[in-house]
């Protein structure tokens, strides 16, 4: 799948948001190793800090089916400039992307960015770090 391809999912998901309190839709799409795609909106509440980036309901819609062979990833917002992830959804991809799994951004003129968790969240806290505070290996 061409990574423009994969970005117009993501923007499909952006009439899915549910933005009443910052009007601010933003959509994302994950394929997966499988080929499989998962999509996510951003969902808000009225308790401002429940609410979930697109980004995250994404990549939990494919942990919670059982999929974590992560491909790539877009994503979408009507922004001036290609959207970045929130430091949230950087811990998360940290969590279950490989350091150079694709992570496409793209604002409302479509332009692409492309990167990677490694650049988006360097020195992150791990896995490893928390075993190895835990006196394992
Ligand atoms: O990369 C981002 C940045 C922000 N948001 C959401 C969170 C909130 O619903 C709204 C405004 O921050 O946009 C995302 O979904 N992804
Ligand atoms: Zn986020």
């Amino acid at each position: 799948m061409k990574r423009e391809e994969l970005m117009n999912l993501a923007k499909e998901m952006l009439d899915k948001a549910y933005v009443p309190y910052s009007k601010f839709p933003v959509g994302a799409a994950i394929l997966m190793k499988s080929g499989k795609v998962y999509q996510g909106c951003n969902i808000e509440n009225a308790a401002y800090p429940v609410s979930c980036c697109a980004e995250r309901v994404a990549i939990f819609k494919a942990v919670s089916e059982g999929d974590k062979d992560f491909d790539q990833l877009a994503v979408i917002a009507n922004t001036d400039r290609p959207v970045s992830p929130c430091g949230s959804c950087r811990q998360v991809m940290a969590e279950f992307f490989s350091p150079d799994t694709p992570i496409y951004m793209a604002s409302r003129t479509g332009e692409i960015e492309e990167t990677t968790i490694e650049k988006l969240l360097p020195y992150s806290f791990t896995t490893a770090d928390l075993r190895s505070g835990q006196g394992e290996k």
